[in-house]
């Protein structure tokens, strides 16, 4: 069994802090000594993708002390417990198997007589015969048509995941003939979420997959009346257009209203729950069930090189110490993910979620206060766009930022021109390079306002193209990251306690039970 210590109570720790600014990357990515780390510093991730982190504050000392850190930490040891089924949620005492949903990395996990691993293979199918079976038009609307476009009703989890993925994977199954239904997502409360998108569809012929793992969200729930609602008046029957998504122990698994209703359990949380049915059923409406599939087996080779000891063959593991470098060490505060692809649009708001939710905490997996930073700010848009908007901040501004860069040497679609001696993918790829020296390296001058200090650390993620298979390497290594880091931080990753009280308030504003500043601030926004 692993012993769980906050990391200021570790050796290793104390060793890793005597390493701050040990190294300068400018330095250090200078001369031809600079080319040969850039082609050293790099590792192999699952489905082709590579973590390169060249141009962090890291040589073989800083890797040394960091894998000495993963030892006495004992993160591996702590995986295996995980994945094995250790109550490793101890805030809400529940075992931790998302990655269970993909392979079976260790051990059967039986709960109640229940192979675990068997029930998620069966929910998978259960959501592939359902979207086959729209697809072949043998679940069709009343009239016998077919249905051409699916909504997604749900929040948090049960939103920003499936909503990343469908976004990241839409042009590429349309340039590999497996689109099959377009997707749409209503999430927020705003009214003005539900009405436009119920005005952009075609009311007929969509089916609406309400997603909620605990089927109490207030958000979720008054979004499927709102569409209940809009079915009825449009002369259709609302149980013949639905689905759910939801846990067994629910509210909404009891519910006859739905034309099917595929689990999931407490043990997948709802950040770590696009490789469950709650993106599974519209993945597989979306794109077919053999994309959602090949997703999970990137995602499943992914978990795999995340067992390994080695920390320098563990890119998830790596990637998540030179973070906590960064964080403990160099003391930055935040970290922005900005991916080289339009695709992964929605990629860096998933991540918030998953990184924030998990651990922005300040108490450690017993419930005592920590003395040390966590969790750091998490945000991101697509390059080259952040380019031309808060670039500035990242090039010269006070606070030094991390940098997550994610790029693809081809492009989705394949549709490209030449301008000038270069195609639109050649221009996106090129810039990503020129960001990383830049950030690195800087450049004086004699002028302050144009002086750039350089020393601005990144690592990138390179693939072929981002598919089914990378993206779903890359949400795996993301939230191994996330986990390791928590592992790190001795926080528990898996609840989030501090959604809590707003929702409380919420319901007081509701009630009309509200006095002080409570009250004064509902009567402004005229409640
Ligand atoms: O899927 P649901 O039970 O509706 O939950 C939706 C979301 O709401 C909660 O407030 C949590 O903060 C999220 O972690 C969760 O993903």
């Amino acid at each position: 069994m692993a012993t769980w210590k906050n990391l200021d109570t570790l050796d290793s720790f104390g060793k890793l802090k005597e390493l701050k600014n040990h190294v300068d990357i400018a330095a250090a990515l200078s001369g031809e000594e600079g080319g040969k780390r850039v082609a050293d510093y790099s590792t192999p991730m699952a489905a082709g993708l590579s973590y390169n982190y060249a141009a962090k504050e890291v040589d073989e000392t800083v890797l040394s002390a960091l894998a000495k850190l993963a030892d006495e930490a004992q993160l591996i040891d702590k995986f295996q417990e995980l994945y094995n089924g250790a109550v490793i949620n101890t805030g809400e005492n529940r075992m931790v198997l998302h990655h269970l949903a993909r392979k079976q990395l260790g051990n059967p996990v039986v709960v109640d007589g229940v192979d675990k691993r068997e029930f998620y293979v069966a929910q998978q199918k259960k959501a592939a015969d359902f979207a086959n079976k729209v697809h072949a038009g043998e679940i069709t609307n009343e009239a016998g048509e077919k249905f051409t476009t699916v909504v997604q009703i749900g929040i948090g989890g049960s939103d920003l995941g499936p909503r990343a993925l469908y976004i990241a994977l839409e042009n590429w199954a349309k340039a590999n003939n497996t689109f099959k239904m377009e997707a749409k997502f209503i999430s927020n409360v705003d009214p003005d979420d539900a009405a436009a998108v119920l005005t952009s569809v075609d009311l007929a012929h969509s089916l609406f997959i309400v997603v909620s793992k605990s089927g109490t969200t207030l958000e979720t729930l008054t979004n499927e009346a709102f569409v209940k609602d809009a079915l009825t008046k449009a002369g259709l029957n609302p149980s013949k257009h639905m689905l759910a998504v939801t846990s067994e122990t629910s509210p909404l698994a009891k519910s006859e209203d739905y034309l099917t209703a595929i689990f999931m359990d407490d043990y997948i949380g709802g950040r770590y729950s696009s490789v469950s049915g709650v993106g599974g059923a519209i993945l597989s409406l979306a794109f077919g069930p053999e994309v959602f599939a090949q997703l999970l087996e990137g995602a499943a080779a992914e978990d795999q090189l995340a067992t390994n000891r080695d920390l320098m063959k563990n890119p998830d593991m790596l990637d998540a110490l030179i973070g906590i470098y960064e964080r403990n060490v160099q003391g930055y505060p935040s970290t922005a993910v900005l991916p080289y692809s339009q695709a992964l649009s929605r990629f860096p708001a998933h991540l918030q979620q998953c990184d924030m939710e998990s651990n922005g905490k300040t108490v450690n997996r017993f419930g005592e206060p920590v003395n040390y930073v966590t969790g750091p700010v998490i945000f991101g848009e697509p390059g080259t766009n952040g380019q031309h908007s808060f670039y500035q901040l990242l090039h010269q501004g006070s606070d030094i930022v991390p940098l997550q860069f994610i790029g693809f040497k081809n492009s989705q679609l394949g549709v490209d021109v030449d301008i000038e001696n270069s195609t639109s993918q050649q221009k996106l790829c090129a810039n990503v390079a020129a960001q990383i020296v830049a950030f690195a390296c800087g450049k004086e001058d004699e002028n302050l306002n144009k002086n750039f200090k350089g020393k601005r650390p990144s690592s990138i993620i390179i693939g072929q193209q981002l598919t089914p298979a990378s993206l779903g390497a890359l949400l795996a290594h993301f939230e191994n990251k996330i986990m390791f880091q928590g592992f790190v931080w001795n926080l528990n990753s898996f609840d989030q306690e501090g959604v809590q009280l707003g929702k409380v308030l919420a319901k007081r504003v509701l009630a009309h039970n509200t006095d002080g500043a409570l009250k004064v601030f509902s009567d402004l926004l005229n409640i």
